[in-house]
């Protein structure tokens, strides 16, 4: 049976990388603490991003951890991935979800726009992503989005991610805004000690958690 989109918790996404053996043991070290895994390696084509997106599959099939396929719905149909992620050139929601049938969700980019999320919703998307909620690195041309929209979008009923320069010490800002999923690539990655910082991350959803320094 597909497993559900997870209502909170770190929403992790790879890094990119010319290196599938190198990126895969990267993201095995820090998937205990990741809810859900993204896919996402803007520098591998053709048969390398499917044959990466396989190896993270299975690693994601026995941590128990939802595994989606950014930008491609073919690429997440051929592996079995639990669901895409959508931006606003990666296609049409409603047109991926009859491809995809009901159970492979569908997760949107919402940029800094709740209107954009209830249209989303409206065509089928499981989720909406807004963001960057902080300055990002990775996506230093990324607009910026309102910590507010988290609030605005909560009467959509779907999973709300932030996304942006997310990291072990802003995450709880995040989650105080509403955010229900934290997807990060460079607070985890681009730190000296990766797996401290995705168990940094995924703690600050837990309230009894004291902020490690
Ligand atoms: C969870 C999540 N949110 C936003 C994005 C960005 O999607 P998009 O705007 O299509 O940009 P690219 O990631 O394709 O460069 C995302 N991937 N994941
Ligand atoms: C891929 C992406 N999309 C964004 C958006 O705002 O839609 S920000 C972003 C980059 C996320 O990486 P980092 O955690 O290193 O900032
Ligand atoms: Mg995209």
């Amino acid at each position: 049976m597909t497993p559900k989109f997870p209502r909170r918790g770190l929403y992790l996404i790879t890094p990119d990388s010319d290196d599938s053996d190198a990126l895969v043991a990267r993201v095995e070290d820090e998937l205990p603490f990741a809810a859900c895994l993204q896919y996402r390696n803007k520098r591998a084509h053709g048969e390398r991003r499917e044959s990466e997106a396989r190896r993270l599959r299975a690693l994601c099939e026995a941590a128990g951890v939802f595994f989606i396929v950014n930008d491609d719905v073919a690429l997440a149909v051929r592996v079995g991935a639990d669901g895409v992620h959508l931006g606003e050139d990666d296609g049409d929601i409603a047109a991926a979800r009859a491809v995809l049938g009901p159970d492979v969700a569908i997760g949107a980019s919402c940029y800094d726009d709740a209107s954009l999320a209830r249209t989303a919703v409206a065509a089928g998307a499981d989720y909406v992503a807004f963001g960057a909620l902080f300055p990002s690195s990775t996506k230093p041309a990324a607009r910026r989005a309102s910590p507010a929209l988290f609030a605005e979008a909560a009467s959509l009923g779907v999973p709300r991610v932030a996304i942006g320069g997310i990291t072990p010490d802003n995450a709880r800002q995040a989650v105080a805004a509403g955010a229900d999923l934290l997807a990060v690539i460079g607070g985890v990655f681009d730190t000296p000690d990766p797996v401290a910082a995705a168990r940094r991350i995924a703690s600050a959803f837990d309230p009894t958690s004291p902020e490690s320094p």
